[in-house]
């Protein structure tokens, strides 16, 4: 896939003169010769959960950096909220949760949280981001000593103490368990429902499926495709027909010619035939051809992921 497939506004939860949230602009960034965005044009609207999907290497970090103001594009704009990514930052209107750093392991959660308000003119109570954050009774152990998934609540209560229209999330739920990841989704959704944008970058189409509203999917620096997780997962909506075929490499040409048929592997006697049109293959093999046992599987999502942002996509 070549083009962006804009599949729905993703504006559900926006009324029409509401102020874009994210606005990215033939948006590029070259790091020598690599070319990590190449080309990206996007809204967000306030109060919507977007998920940023795509493979290592996709673009997702350095498009979130632009978005933080902590890079600049080599060509195109990025705004937030109307304004540029810094201004928006200085004015506390944007705050992000990543992945490493920015943690001192000396210090206890609560004096993390506090130190990190002693640096704003204006916070939420320490009390209620840590209880928002859902660690409460973490407050007086040491950052050290807290697991992963809990150090990375630790800096989702930090990001929450601006009170920020617009909340950046990278992996946000690595290291958090089953429970945890409940409340934290449970927490970002009670926010979006009053207005505030969340966006997170994952590899995971089940997360992203999951708990975003809308799914922009990213591969070598470019939106591949943009919609909800239903739509997604109805673009890359194909099957694999499976049968065994004697003489199966004579039958190959004209089983990839057959409409909606994608790819086809011939190994040994057994034929394994990825298309949007099962039934037609189906019925070309059992009319046309000695087939037999076949089988027919849906893709599953991370396949259907796969097909869309792998090597091979179309
Ligand atoms: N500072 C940098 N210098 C050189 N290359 C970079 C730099 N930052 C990113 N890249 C390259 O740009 C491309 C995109 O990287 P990016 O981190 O944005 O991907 P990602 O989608 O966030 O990947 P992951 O899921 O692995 O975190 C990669 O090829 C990466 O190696």
């Amino acid at each position: 896939m070549t083009t962006t497939q804009t599949l729905s506004d993703g504006a559900a939860a926006t009324s029409p003169d509401a102020v874009t949230a994210v606005c990215l602009r033939g948006v590029t960034k070259r790091f020598g010769d690599v070319e990590a965005v190449a080309g990206i044009d996007l809204d967000l609207h306030q109060g919507e959960i977007v998920a940023v999907l795509g493979p290592n290497g996709a673009g997702k970090t350095t498009t979130i950096d632009m978005v933080l103001g902590l890079s600049r594009p080599t060509t195109g704009s990025v705004e937030v909220l109307g304004l540029e990514p810094r201004a928006a930052v200085a004015r506390g209107l944007v705050a992000a949760v990543m992945q490493s750093g920015g943690l001192v392991k000396d210090m206890t959660v609560r004096e993390t949280v506090a130190y990190t308000a002693s640096l704003f003119a204006d916070t939420r109570p320490v009390d209620d981001v840590l209880a928002d954050a859902g660690i409460s009774e973490l407050a007086g152990r040491k950052v050290g000593a807290c697991s992963g998934g809990e150090q990375q609540r630790l800096r989702f209560a930090m990001a929450l103490l601006p009170d920020p229209a617009l909340l950046l999330l990278d992996e946000p739920t690595t290291g958090m368990d089953v429970e945890g990841r409940r409340r934290f989704w449970a927490t970002l959704r009670a926010d979006a429902a009053r207005g505030r944008t969340v966006v997170f970058a994952t590899h995971y189409l089940e997360e992203a499926d999951q708990y975003a509203d809308r799914i922009v999917l990213v591969r070598k620096g470019r939106v591949v495709a943009d919609g909800t997780g239903a739509e997604i997962k109805a673009l890359a909506s194909g099957r694999t027909v499976r049968a065994t075929l004697p003489g199966a490499g004579d039958h190959a040409a004209a089983i990839g010619a057959l409409p909606g048929v994608e790819g086809v592997d011939v190994r040994g006697e057994t034929v394994v035939v990825h298309t949007k049109d099962s039934d037609a293959v189906a019925r070309h093999l059992l009319d046309h051809t000695p087939a037999h046992d076949l089988e027919i599987t849906a893709q599953g999502l991370e396949e259907a992921f796969l097909s869309l942002t792998g090597e091979d996509a179309r």
